[in-house]
């Protein structure tokens, strides 16, 4: 048995960047990380540019400017040259012509009728001007490699007129749920039967995080059949979820069959509630992880344990789940000496410790945005006491 900090590390030990990398259109490439550097191939702006409609001016000592019967406006690709004291009209995002050393907003400018105009305000060098190349230059790198294309950095790099770009693939992922128990829903539900529910959650789970290549396959409680399709599932893919048959019954047949198939165990068991029966290993590059199948429990050890793999795999290497300290908004007593995840909401800075904590329970789970850790000595938590609390993503 390890603690949460032991099977944390484990995984961070034996989990890293597959290394296989694919090309994207850009719109394909949001959540996934960049391989290489990206250079840019133009400067950005690519040209001086009015940040301002107004009039562009050759700065003099005097407010009143000369007007030139000329308008430059966006996608213009002409733009006068001005002498001391002449001024043309512009508007915001048009090109400025480098004799013109500052744009004026309209708001501070009056239109004489002698064919000038008037600036109030003091203007210098450069106002509202973006200068080539503000935001990067060409040839210089745009975004690192390991940068996680977010939709900001989409926009980024299509705005410097990148089409396509090469990133880490994302690991593919089989999940394995095992139970002679398990009904489908949509079925009639027979005595001593239980709707399946784990697959769809840990697949929609998965699929809400970016993970494209998910399979989803189920086995009864039977030995020969577990070791032949978690033989498969490893061979096949980059990472392997079970769910189930992971404890210490006679019917618990998962641990046994990662045996057989000489799968590295790298922990068995956590000392944490739920999850207890949780482990980890990996055969060749492939990662493997047996969740317990109370619901409850293996979604909390998706969160806190899988995710955080996945996205390492992914090629986010330092990627931890971040948690935040915040006041408990009610009480909560703890029992046994293990630490429990709780299923709990955070809002305004504090955290509610939500009824009905079984690892069976999901109703309270799909009430959570957070699972908030109470360390194994605390056996209550009071009013206003400080919690670990890790929000849920998504
Ligand atoms: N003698 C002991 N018994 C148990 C221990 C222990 O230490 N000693 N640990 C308990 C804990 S804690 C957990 S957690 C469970 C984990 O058991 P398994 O991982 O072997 O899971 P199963 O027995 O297959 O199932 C547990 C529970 O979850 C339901 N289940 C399973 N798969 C699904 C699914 N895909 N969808 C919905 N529900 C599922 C299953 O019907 C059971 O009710 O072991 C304890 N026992
Ligand atoms: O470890 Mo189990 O999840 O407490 O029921």
């Amino acid at each position: 048995m390890v603690t949460i900090k032991e099977a944390i590390s484990l995984i961070e030990k034996h989990v890293g960047v597959t290394g296989d990398r694919t090309v994207e259109k850009l719109k394909n490439a949001v959540g996934k990380v960049i391989c290489q550097n990206v250079e840019s191939s133009i400067s950005m702006p690519p040209f001086r540019q009015s940040a301002m409609d107004g009039y562009a001016v050759f700065l003099h000592d005097n407010d009143e400017y000369v007007l030139l019967d000329e308008v430059v406006k966006a996608g213009d690709s002409h733009c006068p040259e001005l002498k001391p004291g002449q001024a043309f009209r512009i508007f915001t995002g048009a090109p400025v012509s480098v004799s013109a050393n500052a744009v004026v907003m309209q708001e501070r400018v009056a239109v004489t009728d002698k064919g000038t105009i008037k600036v109030s305000g003091p203007m210098k060098e450069g106002d509202n001007i973006r200068p080539v190349g503000e935001q990067v230059k060409a040839g210089e790198v745009a975004l690192k490699k390991g940068t996680l294309l977010t939709p900001a950095a989409i926009g980024f790099l299509a705005s410097l007129g990148v089409a396509e770009v090469e990133v880490f693939k994302k690991p593919s992922v089989a999940i394995v749920t095992t139970g002679n128990e398990l009904a489908e829903p949509g079925e009639l539900l027979g005595t001593g039967k239980v709707y399946e529910s784990n697959s769809v959650m840990l697949a929609v789970a998965l699929e809400s995080l970016g993970y494209e290549n998910v399979a989803v396959s189920k086995v009864p409680d039977d030995y020969g059949a577990t070791v032949r399709l978690l033989d498969e599932m490893i061979d096949r893919y980059d990472v392997v979820i079970a769910s189930g048959g992971i404890s210490v019954g006679d019917y618990d047949y998962v641990g046994k069959a990662l045996n057989t198939l000489g799968v590295k165990e790298h922990f068995y068991k956590v000392k944490q509630k739920p999850g207890k029966p949780l482990f980890f290993g990996s055969k060749g590059s492939t990662a493997v992880f047996a969740l317990p199948g109370n619901p409850a429990a293996a979604l909390t050890c998706f969160y806190i344990y899988v995710y955080p793999a996945l996205e390492r795999i992914s090629g986010l290497r330092d990627f931890r789940l971040e948690s935040v300290t915040m006041e408990a908004a009610n009480g909560f007593v703890k029992k046994g000496d293990r630490p429990q995840f709780l299923k709990a909401y955070a809002e305004g800075g504090k955290v509610r410790l939500l009824e009905g904590q079984s690892s069976a329970m999901l109703q309270t789970f799909a009430l959570a945005n957070a699972l908030a850790l109470v360390p194994a000595e605390q056996l209550r938590v009071e009013v206003g006491d400080k919690v670990e609390v890790f929000r849920l993503p998504g």
